[in-house]
């Protein structure tokens, strides 16, 4: 027997939000940004702002965690039609693994071609400082071990391939876009590179855990991005992704240091004006990046 085909955020779900967006938004975006844990002040980089409360947006779901507003916010950077997610969504607020994902194919349907994601994240190399930002350059999706994957159940092709390839998933010249401008910006000595680890939340981590999640090879460890990821992947998009160094896991037993959410908050309110620096830099970049591509591809 075929499993159920009865997807609520399938294709036409998804479908019918992007148009009502199109419809009422007043730039069609290239651009996606998702905010992690305090991060939101991101949006604030866009101009000409047209801003949805995801509780008006039809089958969109609603934020339920502390920095994270539950906003979509459209606009401009330097000209460069953006749209911004200001707060996401977590697999422990106990929404189904897909409707966490599904702004991403709405992304995809408005015509999204680079998602920019960012988040915050307990940092593992014993390196890394908090205040630290990692370039994400490869994941580990720890509940993925154990079947959660948000493309588990019947495989639309309309939005991707059955098994699509994820060795590449943090796109390169992107990267090493990111290393460029945090060196003409004067951030290299915070900027890091590194592997993210998603677990499910919402317990932080075990002092075990930890230091086993930084033997497997993991740098930082989080609760999202990597659903979101493998998603914008799977349809096709570009991908870039931030970690913010939110806090230091506690990889000692005579620590006593406490993850907590307030630290994570506040760490990004300290980074936050370096972050939408950074952030809109590369936005403004990639579009030069495009524009260079499309004149090549006219000679
Ligand atoms: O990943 P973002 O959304 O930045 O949030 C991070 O911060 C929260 C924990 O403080 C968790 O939700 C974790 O995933
Ligand atoms: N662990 C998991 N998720 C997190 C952390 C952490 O230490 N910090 C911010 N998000």
């Amino acid at each position: 027997m075929l499993p159920e085909a009865s997807c609520k955020y399938g294709y036409e779900e998804c479908k019918a939000t992007a148009d009502w967006l199109l419809d009422h938004a007043p730039v069609q975006p290239l651009v996606g940004i998702v905010c992690g844990s305090g991060l939101g002040g991101l949006a604030d980089m866009l101009k000409d702002q047209k801003v949805f409360s995801y509780s008006d947006i039809p089958n969109f779901p609603q934020s339920t965690v502390c920095g994270h507003a539950g906003r979509l916010v459209f606009g401009t950077l330097k000209g460069q039609p953006c749209v911004c997610m200001k707060g996401r969504f977590h697999l422990y607020e106990g929404y189904p693994i897909e409707k966490i994902t599904m702004p991403i194919r709405v992304f995809k349907l408005m015509g999204v071609e680079t998602v920019i994601l960012t988040n915050a994240a307990g940092g593992l190399n014993q390196d890394y400082k908090v205040g630290d930002i990692m370039i994400i350059k490869d994941h580990i999706n720890l509940p993925g071990f154990a079947g959660r994957n948000p493309l588990c159940g019947p495989n639309d092709e309309r939005f991707g391939t059955r098994f699509p390839c994820m060795s590449d998933a943090y796109d390169r010249k992107l990267r090493q876009l990111a290393l460029d401008v945090g060196q003409e910006l004067g951030y290299s000595h915070f900027l890091r590179e590194g592997v993210y680890c998603v677990l499910g939340g919402p317990s932080f981590e075990t002092i075990a855990e930890c230091r086993m999640l930084n033997r497997l090879g993991a740098d930082a460890v989080g609760m999202s991005t990597v659903h979101e990821v493998i998603v914008a992947r799977h349809c096709g998009m570009r991908v870039f992704a931030l970690s913010l160094i939110s806090n230091q896991a506690v990889m000692d037993y005579s620590s006593e240091d406490k993850a907590n959410h307030e630290e994570v908050l506040q760490t990004g309110e300290h980074r936050s004006q370096q972050l939408v620096k950074l952030v809109s830099t590369i936005v403004t970049s990639v579009d030069q990046h495009r524009r260079g591509e499309s004149t090549k591809s006219q000679h």
